[in-house]
Parts: structure tokens; C-alpha cells; sequence
């Protein structure tokens, strides 16, 4: 297998894997599968682990970290690259500190290398299931919560932050305030969502894009199947004797992004690995270029298509 390349991101001495495995898993995996599955992933070579507090992965991603360190696959978790990230229901600024150290106690960690503000949103109550009622749904303040974040930061709970789902817009206003720029922007990015508009904006400031449901996120709740089964990436793949998937990850590697993509099936995620060592060509890249766009996951797919759901979905 070829090395898996790092990017360095500002304001973060410890450079990030570009591929990352995803934790967020539909229906969602019990404590053991997710346990197992994350430990396979460590076997298979996987450093860079993307959870959050609401996939209710942080626990098994914990346990998988302490099994691996018994186990000796790796030496020290300083070799791991942890991001979580902060649910909407604490999305406030005295509640930042002490969400993301109830993070690292479901962890079991000192410390995560990246946390994130998971929606532009903040919600007045912990929900257990969506959607949700629009009477809990407010604007965020990003301010308080930026300060919150920066605090996470300065205080060593984490390497590095940065922000999620957030449009050129919310940037700006996260950029006007800020001591310490967001680091990341972890967004949505494929083939069939190609976020040109919003991977300029963060070039020209800095900020590095992780790439989300890079596979369109394919049988699960907030996906659908547009990837797996577009016949223009298929073509390609069977020219290029590689799979779909190894097309769509390979072409959001191209970009120039970091991507996290999940696979809890020991031969798809190593498979999901494969993609350093051949390149596309200018013709197919093209190809890729030409699909039709639509945004797949939205905030109101899972909050509901409440009004300041659905003009945060169509911020650019
Ligand atoms: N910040 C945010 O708001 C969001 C962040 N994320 C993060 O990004 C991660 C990845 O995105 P996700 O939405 O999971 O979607 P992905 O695009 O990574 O797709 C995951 C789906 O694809 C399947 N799959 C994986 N590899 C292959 C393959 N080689 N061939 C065919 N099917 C495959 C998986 O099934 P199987 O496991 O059976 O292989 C799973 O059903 C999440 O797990 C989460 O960590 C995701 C959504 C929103
Ligand atoms: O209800 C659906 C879920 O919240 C799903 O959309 C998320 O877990 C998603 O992967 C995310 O990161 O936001």
C-alpha cells in the first residue's frame, strides 16, 4: 500500500492524514460493531478518525484507541489524528469547555486534534430524535461561540479548530472575529457537489476542506446512490480497472482536499485506501467535471425544512 500522504493545516503544529474514516454510521452501529470496526480500520492502516458527539461514536472510537495501544498496533496516540466535533444543543459560549472535555471523557482522551463547530445552528434543547420543532432552532452566535472554540484551543483540549457545513457567508463572519482563523472547513464535497465556489473562497483564506460523504453517502438516511451508480464514474473505473468509489475518492484527493469517508466492511475501507498510487487523466477529470450538481446532505433533511433551516442550506 502507498503511504498515505498529510496536509499541515494552520495554526496546528501535527499534520492530518488526508484520509480519514467516518464514524457516522446508518442505522447507527452498537458499541461493539463500532468498536471492532474502528480497530480493523487501525489494522488496515487508518490514522485519522472523524467522530462527534451526536454520531454516539466517541465512545467505541475510544475503546478502539485503548484496544489498539494494548495491542501495540500503534505506540502512542500522538500517531492518531482525532477530530470531533460540538452538537448544536451546546452551542453556546459557556457550554463549549466543558462539551468538548465531556467529548474527550467519552474518548477517554487529554486531548483531540480537531474540533469543530458540526452546524452553523444552535439549538435550545437536546433532541433525541429529528426532525426537530422550529422553536428550538436559533441563529448561532458566533462570537461567543468562536471565543468558546478558541478557549478549547488555548487551554490544550485541542490542536486545532475549525467549523463544518459553514457557507463563504458564516466564514466571513467567523473570520471578523477570530484571534485563531478556523483551521478546516469540513463540508459535503464529491462528484455530484463539487463546492467550486466555496474551495475558493477558503484557498484564498487559508482554510483547508475536508471533504464529507465523498461517496455521496450512499444507503444511509441524509445520502442516496448518485455516486455508486453514475455511469460516468463507472466508465472510468472499468477503463481504469479501479472501483467507483476509488474514482470518486481518487477525484476529491485531486482537488486538493482532505476527505473523510466511512466503510465499517474490512474490504471496502481497505479498498477505500487505494487511491495514492495512480492518478486520473485531463479527459477523465473533465468528464467528472461535466455531472450534474445537487447538494445532497441538507440541515433540513435532519432539523426539518424549517425558515432558518432552509436559508442556512442555501447560503453560499
Ligand atoms: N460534518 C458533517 O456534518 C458530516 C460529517 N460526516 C462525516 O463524514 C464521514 C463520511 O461520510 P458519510 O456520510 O458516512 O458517507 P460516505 O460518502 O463516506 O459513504 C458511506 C457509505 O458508503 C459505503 N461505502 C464505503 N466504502 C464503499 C465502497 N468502496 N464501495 C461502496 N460503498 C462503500 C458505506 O457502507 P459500508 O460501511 O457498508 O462499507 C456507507 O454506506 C461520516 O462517517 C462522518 O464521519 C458525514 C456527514 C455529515
Ligand atoms: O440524522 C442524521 C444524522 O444527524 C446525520 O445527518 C449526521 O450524523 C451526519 O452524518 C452529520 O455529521 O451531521
Amino acid at each position: 500500500m502507498a503511504g498515505i500522504p498529510q496536509v499541515s493545516l494552520s495554526s496546528c503544529e501535527k499534520p492530518m492524514p488526508v484520509i480519514g474514516m467516518g464514524t457516522s454510521s446508518y442505522p447507527p452501529a452498537d458499541l461493539e460493531t463500532a468498536k471492532t470496526a474502528i480497530l480493523e480500520a487501525i489494522k488496515s492502516g487508518y490514522r485519522h478518525f472523524d467522530t462527534a458527539f451526536a454520531y454516539g461514536s466517541e465512545k467505541p472510537l475510544g475503546e478502539a484507541i485503548a484496544e489498539a495501544l494494548r495491542l501495540g498496533l500503534i505506540k502512542s496516540r500522538d500517531e492518531l489524528f482525532i477530530t470531533t466535533k460540538l452538537w448544536c444543543s451546546f452551542a453556546q459560549r459557556d457550554q463549549i469547555v466543558p462539551s468538548c472535555k465531556m467529548s474527550l471523557e467519552n474518548l477517554k482522551l487529554d486531548y483531540v486534534d480537531l474540533y469543530l463547530i458540526h452546524w452553523p445552528v444552535r439549538l435550545s434543547e437536546m433532541i433525541q430524535k429529528t426532525p426537530v420543532v422550529k422553536e428550538i432552532i436559533h441563529p448561532l452566535d458566533v462570537k461567543g461561540v468562536w471565543e468558546g472554540m478558541e478557549e478549547c484551543k488555548n487551554l490544550g483540549l485541542t490542536k486545532a479548530i475549525g467549523v463544518s457545513n459553514f457557507s463563504c457567508k458564516k466564514l466571513e463572519e467567523v473570520l471578523s472575529v477570530a484571534k485563531i482563523p478556523p483551521a478546516i472547513n469540513q463540508v459535503e464535497m464529491n462528484p455530484v457537489w463539487q463546492q467550486k465556489q466555496l474551495r475558493e473562497f477558503c484557498k484564498t483564506k487559508g482554510i483547508h476542506i475536508t471533504a464529507y460523504s465523498p461517496l455521496g453517502a450512499n444507503n444511509t438516511k441524509w445520502g442516496d446512490n448518485r455516486i455508486i451508480e453514475s455511469e460516468v464514474l463507472a466508465d472510468i473505473a472499468k477503463a481504469r480497472e479501479k472501483t467507483t468509489a476509488q474514482v470518486a475518492l481518487r477525484w476529491a484527493y485531486e482537488q486538493g482536499v482532505s476527505l473523510v469517508t466511512k466503510s465499517y466492511n474490512k474490504e471496502r475501507m481497505k479498498e477505500n485506501l487505494q487511491i495514492f498510487d495512480w492518478s486520473l487523466t485531463g479527459e477523465e477529470l473533465d468528464k467528472i467535471a461535466k455531472l450534474p450538481q445537487r447538494k445532497g446532505v441538507t440541515l433540513a433533511s435532519i432539523l426539518g425544512p424549517h425558515d432558518l433551516v432552509l436559508q442556512l442550506d442555501a447560503e453560499t
